[in-house]
């Protein structure tokens, strides 16, 4: 293969290579059932059913031994909700007659099973159906997989895991196993999140549980590591003497658009910074892990989020998007964020003192997340540099995935003057013709594989509330406000003065702009 060509090969045994190669495990040979329970719902067909096409387009699920069950409580047959998410698949017109092929072979492999959460009932169907189809593949009782992936509101998970303990778990231990895969927002606060896993933990051990972070599956969230560890670059430069500060930063260009009921229950800080921003940011601030093990890694990323200092009211800026309340679901006094800057300060021999400045918002003048490392000025500045702007490195998350490093050069030409500019690695220029998998594909195959690296373990996420359950409690109570910006602009003013005041120097006349092919 040329290097400039980059595919994914479809192969039939490609799960069965990986496990044999990477854990020396025997591979799994029962069959497969991939339950999506909320099938009717928003998150089931814009993300799970796509992920799971993907992944059988790809080869990673075998139609010989994979099912895949929709579960609900809307009544509908096999073929409607076949319909519903077809659309969902494959984007655009120009699908080809292989392709067609594909998406209706796939679409074969789906059953729907009407149901309550609650009663028995609906589960005992569900079990029934499994079972016919293990049956029918003729796997040994007990070698089956079951995964239940709860695309559902989180207020019905403790029935729900309930209704699978007492009914469809995979009936005895010759290899097989039960997984449930479950959606954030897990609890509101520390207290209730500590409820729902002792809920939870009462029926499932911790190996079961897949706490699921799509911002875990992004392309350049799972570089992180490989950045940080595997390049000596990096390594004697990333602490407190070297950098500055760190921004992590999400934004939309659109607002809560029809989620605005689920939206003001919980907030920017609860959507998004609690969880999709700080598993980056334990990844940026970690120790470097004993090995690659999950549980390793896992542990120094506790440990890290049991580092951070209280937040200060005065390093917290809220914002609330003029125009979020004309939505009917979102109450006319919502004190609810749309936009929160948040710094974050670390207890440790290699961060004291480095402000890590986590920002979200919606309704913003663009989309992009991007990790932003600003260095410390050149001491002892021969060059009169500092004008040029502080080194950068700029991990760009999406969209169009790149990471580059700003720096001083000398301007080409006669004279001895000195530029900004920057060593660029856009993946889209540099591996051209790669399809980048979706977050949800990635994760949903290491649920399969039994990998709980990329999930979010209990005691972490208790160390992740712990951190921002005081600041929301102060919100929730009234005690600190939002100030209104408006749709389409960068967000409060405020947020960029505590930004400079927390020591971050913006580059003026400096702006990177991606390549293009
Ligand atoms: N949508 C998204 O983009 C994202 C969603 N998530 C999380 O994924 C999960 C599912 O989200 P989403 O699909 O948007 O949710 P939906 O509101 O679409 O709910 C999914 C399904 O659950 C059932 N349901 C809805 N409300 C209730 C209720 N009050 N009690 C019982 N069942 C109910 C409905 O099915 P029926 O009535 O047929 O039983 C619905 O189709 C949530 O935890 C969400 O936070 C996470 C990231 C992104
Ligand atoms: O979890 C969520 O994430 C999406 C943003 O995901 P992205 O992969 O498109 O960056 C956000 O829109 C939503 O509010 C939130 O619940």
């Amino acid at each position: 293969m040329g290097s400039g060509c980059w595919t994914i090969e479809k192969r039939s045994n490609l799960r069965n290579e990986f496990l044999s190669r990477e854990s020396g495990s025997v591979p799994e040979t029962g069959c497969l059932s991939l339950v999506v329970l909320g099938a009717s719902g928003d998150l089931a067909k814009k993300k799970t059913f796509p992920a799971l096409f993907n992944l059988y387009r790809q080869g990673f699920l075998l139609s010989n031994e994979v099912h895949i069950f929709g579960y609900a409580r809307t009544k509908i047959s096999d073929d409607e909700l076949r319909n519903r998410i077809r659309g969902f698949l494959i984007q655009g017109k120009g699908a080809s007659d292989e392709q067609l092929e594909e998406l209706s072979k796939f679409l074969q492999l789906i059953k729907y099973v009407s149901g309550s959460y609650d009663s028995a009932e609906g589960f005992q169907l569900l079990d029934k159906e499994i079972s016919e189809h293990e049956v029918s593949k003729k796997t040994i009782e007990g070698s089956s997989r079951r995964l239940f992936y709860f695309a559902l509101p989180p207020s019905v998970y403790p029935s729900v895991c309930k209704m699978i303990k007492n009914y469809c778990m995979n009936k005895s231990d010759l290899g097989g196993w039960t997984r449930i895969v479950v959606e954030k927002p897990f609890g509101k606060d520390l207290d209730s999140s500590e409820k729902l896993s002792d809920q939870i933990g009462e029926l499932f051990e911790e190996p079961q549980i897949y706490r699921i972070d799509h911002y875990l599956g992004k392309e350049l969230v799972q570089n992180l590591l490989v950045l940080r560890f595997a390049n000596r670059f990096f390594m004697p430069l990333w602490n407190r003497d070297n950098i500055d500060n760190v921004q992590i930063v999400f934004r939309e260009d659109f607002g809560t658009e029809g989620r605005g009921g689920y939206f003001d229950e919980y907030g920017i800080i609860r959507d998004i910074i609690q969880n999709h921003l700080l598993q980056v940011f334990c990844l940026v601030a970690m120790e470097k892990p004993g090995s690659l093990k999950p549980e390793r890694i896992r542990d120094e990323k506790v440990k890290v989020l049991q580092s951070v200092l209280p937040i200060k009211d005065e390093e917290v800026v809220l914002g609330q998007y003029d125009g979020y309340k004309d939505d009917p679901t979102v109450p006319d006094n919502s004190n609810t964020p749309t936009f929160a800057t948040v710094v974050l300060r670390i207890h440790s021999e290699r961060w004291e003192g480095v402000p890590f400045i986590l920002k979200a918002g919606k309704a913003l003048n663009s989309r992009k997340a991007e990790i932003r490392v600003q260095f410390k000025d050149v001491p002892g500045d021969i060059f009169k540099c500092q004008k040029q702007g502080r080194n950068e490195f700029v991990i760009r998350l999406q969209p169009k995935e790149a990471m580059y490093m700003k720096l001083t050069v000398k301007q080409p030409g006669l004279e001895m003057s000195t530029v900004q500019s920057e060593l660029d690695l856009s993946y889209g220029q540099r591996y051209q013709g790669l399809t980048i998998p979706e977050a949800y594909e990635r994760l949903i195959l290491d649920t399969i594989r039994g990998d709980q690296q990329h999930f979010v373990r209990r005691d972490e996420l208790k160390a992740a509330w712990e951190i921002f359950t005081p600041l929301l409690h102060r919100i929730d109570n009234g005690e600190l406000k939002p100030t209104l910006y408006q749709p389409g602009s960068r967000g409060p003013e405020e947020a960029d003065q505590l930004l400079e005041r927390s020591g971050y120097v913006q580059t003026h006349g400096y702006i990177w702009i991606p390549p293009t092919l």
